[in-house]
């Protein structure tokens, strides 16, 4: 693995091979888990869809699936597809299917939405349930506004830029005031989908954006490199957790286009 351009608050982690990245990302995981039930008896995390599940599933294997606390794991989503939780395009079926069938997590603690209402009524349930769980501090709270503080939010990102369902140009970027919103227009099928805003995303404790593949070379390049107001703003690029810590995995496809990146090989 090599890091590259990393500051105080952003480490870019390059990794030769998709199972290089695979157990390091477990480990990042697993390090988060232990320090945060230290801490605070819990660990609340909120996931994505996408390729990200399958570069997670280490996690189901040996030492992890036995030295992870998965008792103290509270799961959220941070977009899910408004879907029934059976259809092939949940993200709920995705990481249940992947991942959390495979552990012992407590099933009243993986909190996945009401897929039986309205767009609109699935993200207030969502963040109304996000709101109850801020008050009992199973989620912590931001100490600089009322949002919640997640342990740690893993993300995905798409070739346009996009993180969790907040697309390019799309007015829910700007969204300050809910902590979960939802869009009927999704760019990417299916088009009806809740997202946590990016309030939320940057007021988490850590996150990761998870890249790979050289489709995503571009999006990459546009959302860390120093490229001036000409260049489109890629949702991507918006992740800045105010107080916490940002960790870029990618491979070197995915990193290729990168200011300074050389192969080394
Ligand atoms: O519901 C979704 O579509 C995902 O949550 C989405 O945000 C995903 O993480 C990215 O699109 C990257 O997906 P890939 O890694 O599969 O390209």
């Amino acid at each position: 693995m090599s890091v590259l351009g990393g500051d105080k608050d952003k480490e870019l982690r390059i990794h030769e091979s998709l199972d290089e990245l695979g157990t390091d990302l477990a480990d990042y995981i697993a390090e988060l888990s232990e320090t945060s039930v230290k801490e605070r008896g819990v660990f609340a995390l909120a996931i994505s869809g996408g390729s990200l599940i399958g570069l997670m599933g280490k996690l189901c294997e040996a030492p992890y699936n036995k030295t992870v606390d998965w008792a103290k794991w509270y799961i959220f989503w941070a977009d899910e597809r408004v879907v029934a939780k059976n259809h092939a395009d949940s993200n709920y079926k995705l990481a249940k299917d992947g991942l959390f069938s495979k552990v012992p997590i407590v099933h009243s603690h993986v909190h996945s939405i009401n897929d039986s209402v309205s767009a609109e009524e699935a993200a207030n349930e969502y963040e109304f349930a996000i709101r109850q769980l801020v008050k009992s501090r199973v989620i912590s709270v931001s100490d600089i506004s009322d949002c919640p503080k997640f342990d740690l939010i893993l993300l995905g990102m798409g070739s346009d830029g996009h993180i969790a369902s907040l697309f390019p140009n799309h007015p829910v970027l700007d969204e300050k005031n809910e902590w979960v919103t939802f869009i009927t227009d999704s760019p990417k099928p299916p088009p009806e989908r809740i997202t946590f805003t990016l309030p939320v995303i940057n007021s988490a404790s850590n996150v990761a954006v998870v890249v790979t593949g050289d489709s995503k070379a571009d999006a990459v390049h546009l959302a860390i490199d120093d490229v001036g107001p000409d260049c489109p703003l890629v949702p991507a690029r918006i992740v800045q957790p105010t107080k916490g810590k940002l960790v870029w995995f990618l491979d070197k496809p995915a990193a290729s286009k990168l200011d300074g990146f050389q192969f080394s090989d």
